[in-house]
């Protein structure tokens, strides 16, 4: 039986314990919150993420990294995205041999501009076939209530990517794989922009039509973006690109699509950050984001809207306002 630890206890990096132990994997989650490790361990519960959710029974707990690291094959990473460097470098010597990182985070670090899945390989010394990247449509409410969906495995190994997926597939929970980390990876952390954006949409009172355009010239501006960089087309209409913007645009469950809304329904960014619980990792990856097209020479207008937006420059309707204003053009060619 594979063995598995995952490091974050929130509701994402929960969520996925369930799904492992689902999968028939032997999984330990490590957090840091004694009481909330006790209530996973002794009651099967998370009353703080995962309200109302009883989770299954081969989920270990741990406070301790020591315990929960030992000899796991598999190293799952669910921490907020800026602060993964510093969480994970003392994790480093506790690695086994051998040891598969796999990240869920979804987020550009401010300053390097780096991946998650590069800033692992840094902090723990690891060549790019031994890190592993989950990302696609995955709302962890709907998955810890073992509602089906699909997500993407993506490594530049075949191997490393298929060892996950088996280690994760389930009769609700159906893993592919794909080659092009930088694709996944980038289309995982921008979405989380695009819906902040969506949800200030929202919370001034525009409809569908309005939405439904912010979501579609997001996806153009996320592939703009992503092909400069190297990824490959394919993978912006696929579940990691497409399918997770969807779900994260369009759902009340989304931390970043909250966050929008209630800044387009007139909160600031502290308020808004308060009344959303858990991480909204849009908030700081559409600096990075920013920064790393300029670099690359891309325009992203929707990105930018929400970057000045958030810095409190322009108001909410410029986000918006500013993707109209802009100067016409062919929309294909
Ligand atoms: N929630 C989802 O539906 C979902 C789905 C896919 C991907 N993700 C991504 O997964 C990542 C984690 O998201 P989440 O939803 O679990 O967030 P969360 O806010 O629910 O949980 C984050 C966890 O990290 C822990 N943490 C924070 N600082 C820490 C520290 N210094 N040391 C140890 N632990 C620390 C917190 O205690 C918390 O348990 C994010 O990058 C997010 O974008 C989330
Ligand atoms: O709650 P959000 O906005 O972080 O979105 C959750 C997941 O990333 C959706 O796949």
């Amino acid at each position: 039986m594979t063995r598995a630890a995952v490091l974050g206890a929130g509701a994402w990096g929960t969520t996925f314990a369930a799904v492992l132990a689902d999968a028939g994997t032997d999984v330990t989650l490590w957090g840091r919150d004694e009481a909330v490790i006790r209530a996973v361990r002794d009651e099967r519960r998370h009353d703080t993420s995962l309200p109302g959710i009883e989770l299954p029974a081969g989920i270990h707990a741990t406070t301790d990294a020591t315990e929960a690291l030992a000899d796991a094959e598999l190293v799952v990473i669910a921490v907020p995205s800026q602060r993964a460097r510093a969480i994970l470098e003392p994790f480093r010597p506790l690695l086994a041999d051998h040891a598969l990182a796999v990240s869920l985070m979804k987020g550009i670090e401010l300053g390097t501009h780096e991946r998650m899945s590069q800033v692992i390989s840094e902090v723990w010394g690891l060549p790019d076939d031994r890190v592993t990247v989950v990302s696609g449509p995955n709302l962890a409410r709907e998955i810890a209530e073992r509602q089906p969906t699909a997500t993407v495995v993506a490594s530049t190994s075949t191997e490393a990517a298929e060892r996950v997926a088996a280690a994760t597939a389930s009769s609700y929970f159906r893993p592919y794989t794909n080659a092009d980390v930088v694709g996944v990876e980038l289309s995982g952390a921008y979405k989380n922009v695009i819906a902040v954006g969506v949800g200030v949409a929202d919370g001034l009172g525009y409809g569908h039509n309005t939405t439904a355009t912010v979501i579609t010239r997001g996806l153009a501006e996320i592939t703009r973006l992503g092909l400069a960089l190297g990824a490959r087309p394919e993978t912006f209409s696929g579940l990691a690109g497409m399918g997770d913007l969807i779900a994260t645009c369009a759902s009340p469950l989304s931390r970043n699509h909250t966050l929008g809304a209630h800044i387009g329904r007139g909160a600031s960014l502290e308020e808004a950050i308060t009344l959303t619980r858990g991480t909204a990792e849009g908030v700081k990856t559409a600096q990075s984001i920013r920064e790393l097209a300029a670099s690359a020479g891309v325009e992203v207008p929707i990105c930018d809207g929400v970057v000045r937006m958030l810095s409190g420059e322009v108001p909410p309707s410029t986000v918006v306002e500013t993707l109209l204003s802009r100067p016409r053009k062919a929309e294909v060619g």
